[in-house]
């Protein structure tokens, strides 16, 4: 981890840049990808799985065999578990249902607006580096309760050619049914342009790494949206003297642990508070399963002293993180101020980790500074907002007359006659 203390505010934008590749670096490999899938479908599918995954598939389809399989091999004490999270995440995603409210805006004229699910989702669970079960309850329980039509979920494989059991329990745990052993840029454009066997989905979801996120953004052009480019994993802990160093130091290694390419930063008020950090993330890393992935994470990760919790904030507002932990003593005051983050953590008993598994809200975030613009998964991504308006004769009566005059200063004629006649026949 690198430190800088007290940096000026000048030096803070090159502080916040991430250590993942921009994406023109990565177009010409995605675009070789999208291009054999739009050629070879399927047979692409299984060619690459084997170059990726190192997975040799005679189907890129899971078949009902295999979850059934799947689903003993989960421990009670997982599925206990899952469901414990699932009951929460979908207590969350229920509560952001908008009711449909009926507007009159002039006597005769109402309008509303109903929201109604996209028909056809993808949903992308990643399993490159460790399988995201708790991903698939973060996708599959919005797609539901939005009434989403047809659900297709895609993962990569193990070099078995398995997916991995909890992955299948919790899609079963789900009712989804359709599930393909794709990872990579290929799994996202066979879900953008479909194959023989692949329906071609209207909005894929799903976080996974750079390769996943720039296929994502890239099939965009082609009129396929995503929900956002969630990327590699991140988290800026701001820290001051209250907060326990070993707890800062988990929190941070919680999200270096996730790849190489993770970015985790601290930012604290005094310089003893950043060494202590720093010796309780030595000790804690070396008793990790997944220390070497955590250490490259870390040697892209910086820490930062400044002067004030204010600047600390502002500081964070700037990196807009995916995950901004408020490890201080008066977090609430500070979280007002919070104007780009993907979701907060506040206090010193809130982990991140309760929000990537099991408090309710989504784990799948926008990533690499796009939290400045784009919000984290919700209901509201699986949804259109279709509007609706009705109007009785008197309204059209009373509103008719200032549309005709609208539409004549554009000079669009039809526009106004389209009222003009009504209106006239109204009248008669
Ligand atoms: N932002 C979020 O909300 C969020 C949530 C969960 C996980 N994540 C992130 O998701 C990522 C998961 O990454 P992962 O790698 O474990 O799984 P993944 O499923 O995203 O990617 C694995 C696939 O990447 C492809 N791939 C690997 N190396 C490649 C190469 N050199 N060229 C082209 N394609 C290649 C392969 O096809 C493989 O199947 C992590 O970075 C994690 O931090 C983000
Ligand atoms: N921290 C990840 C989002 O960046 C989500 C996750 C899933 N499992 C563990 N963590
Ligand atoms: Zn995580």
């Amino acid at each position: 981890m690198r430190t800088y203390l007290y940096p000026a505010q000048a030096e803070w934008a090159a502080l916040t840049q991430r250590p993942v590749q921009k994406l023109d670096q990565l177009r010409a490999g995605v675009q070789q990808t999208f291009d054999l899938i739009q050629q070879r479908g399927d047979a692409a599918l299984i060619e690459l799985a084997a170059k990726f995954d190192k997975a040799t598939l005679s189907s890129v389809w899971v078949t009902p065999e295999e979850v059934a399989a799947a689903v003993p091999k989960v421990t009670e004490e997982l599925k206990s578990a899952i469901e414990l999270a699932y009951n929460n995440i979908r207590q969350f995603h229920e509560a952001q249902h908008e009711p449909v409210l009926q507007v009159e805006t002039m006597p005769g004229v109402t309008c509303w607006r109903k929201s109604v699910g996209i028909q056809k989702v993808g949903l992308y669970i990643p399993g490159g580096s460790a399988p995201l079960f708790s991903t698939l309850l973060m996708l599959g329980i919005p797609a539901q309760i939005a009434g989403c039509r047809d659900i297709i979920l895609a993962t990569p494989p193990s070099a078995d050619g398995s997916i991995n059991a909890t992955i299948l329990y919790t899609a079963h745990r789900l009712g989804i049914t359709r599930i393909l052993k794709a990872g990579g840029a290929q799994a996202v454009a066979a879900l953008a342009f479909g194959t023989e066997t692949v329906p071609a989905v209207d909005k894929i979801f799903g976080p996974g790494n750079q390769y996943v996120t720039a296929a994502k953004q890239m099939v965009t052009q082609v009129g396929v949206a995503i929900d956002m480019p969630a990327g590699p994993s991140e988290v800026l802990v701001i820290a001051d003297d209250s907060a326990d160093p070993a707890f800062v130091a988990a929190d941070l290694l919680s999200q270096a642990e996730h790849g190489p390419d993770s970015q985790v930063v601290l930012v604290t008020v005094s310089e003893n508070q950043l060494q202590k950090v720093q010796a309780a993330v030595a000790e804690q890393v070396a008793q990790l399963p997944r220390q070497a992935v955590a250490e490259q994470a870390l040697d892209n990760s910086i820490g930062v002293v400044v002067d004030s919790l204010e600047e600390a904030l502002a500081f964070s507002n700037l990196y807009a993180p995916e995950h901004l932990i408020l490890s201080v003593a008066q977090p609430e005051a500070l979280a007002e101020q919070v104007t780009q983050a993907g979701s907060v953590f506040m206090g010193h008993f809130s982990p991140e980790s309760v929000g990537d598994y099991a408090s309710g809200t989504n784990h799948t975030l926008p990533t690499n500074g796009y939290a400045r613009n784009y919000s984290g998964v919700s209901l509201d991504s699986f949804v259109k907002k279709i509007t609706f308006q009705h109007l009785t004769r008197a309204g059209l009566e009373r509103i008719g007359p200032a549309v005709e005059i609208m539409a004549e200063a554009e000079g669009l004629h039809a526009h106004k006659h389209a009222v003009t006649l009504r209106l006239g026949k109204i009248r008669r």
